[in-house]
């Protein structure tokens, strides 16, 4: 379960105003696409939601309990430019994603631990397509193989929560469309609730159970920081709802 509460949050930095009276109440399992102009607090909220940053005010809660201030196992991130590291294999890639999880000091897994992790690490890979590339490292895979392997890290941990950062936005669109198989072939299977900036609102439209977009509501020329985004449309995709709760 991943039910999502977010009651009055705003989110300052100094001499701006980020993000104001946002109020939500997602389902479990909802795939929720957020689209609003460049700068309008997006990302933000995405790093609110992965523990990064914390709210100004109002409070965020996932099942009911208030989010920890960082970052945890319950929430997965992927991001537009590839967070895969350079120096590792595919392999090690996928498998350092559970480390970080299991140990975030100590990192690295041993015996019995380290062969369990291996052998989820292989499941994931053949989820996403990429077992035969294992050995491969980053700069030997395509752009779409790069997202898929960034997208194994954050499965390994079976996260309740993805959160993804325009991850198609470098991709062709021969590639997009296969990605988006697999992100709703991969939504269906760990039954997860996924959060995913986009700028193609056609993206949003396809793939999303409800589109979120922000935007101001109050805008002061002389004083731009002065009033924050909030969300204005929240749109539930009732057809999409409905086959979900089918599934
Ligand atoms: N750590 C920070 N300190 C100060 N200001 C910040 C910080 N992080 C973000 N901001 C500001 O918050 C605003 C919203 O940024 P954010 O990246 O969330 O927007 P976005 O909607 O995701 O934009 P884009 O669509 O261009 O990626 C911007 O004006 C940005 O400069």
């Amino acid at each position: 379960m991943s039910r999502l509460s977010v009651r009055n949050v705003w989110k300052e930095y100094p001499g701006q105003v980020v993000l104001e009276r946002l109020s939500l109440e997602i389902a479990s399992g909802e795939f929720c696409a957020l689209v609003g102009p460049s700068g309008c607090g997006k990302t933000t909220f995405l790093r609110m939601l992965l523990g990064e940053e914390s709210p100004t005010r109002g409070t965020i809660e996932l099942d009911g309990k208030p989010l920890v201030a960082e970052p945890g196992p319950d929430r997965g991130v992927v991001f537009q430019r590839y967070s895969v590291f350079p120096h590792l294999t595919v392999l090690q890639n996928v498998i350092i994603g559970r480390e970080f999880e299991r140990s975030p000091f100590l990192g690295k897994l041993f015996g019995a631990k380290r062969r369990a992790a291996e052998e989820e690490a292989e499941e994931v890979l053949n989820e996403v397509g990429l077992s035969a590339h294992r050995a491969k490292y980053p700069a030997e895979l395509s752009g779409g193989m790069q997202q898929r392997l960034a997208i194994s890290q954050a499965l390994i941990r079976k996260p309740k929560v993805l959160l993804l950062d325009e991850p198609f936005g470098a991709l062709d669109a021969g590639t997009k469309s296969q990605m988006y198989e697999l992100l709703l072939r991969l939504w269906a299977e760990y039954k997860m609730s996924i959060f995913m900036v986009t700028h193609d609102l056609k993206e949003g439209f396809t793939l999303a159970t409800r589109v979120l977009a922000f935007d101001k509501v109050r805008i002061d020329p002389q004083a731009p920081g002065a009033y924050g985004a909030t969300v204005t449309y929240n749109l539930p995709l009732e057809d999409k709802i409905a086959a979900m709760a089918v599934a």
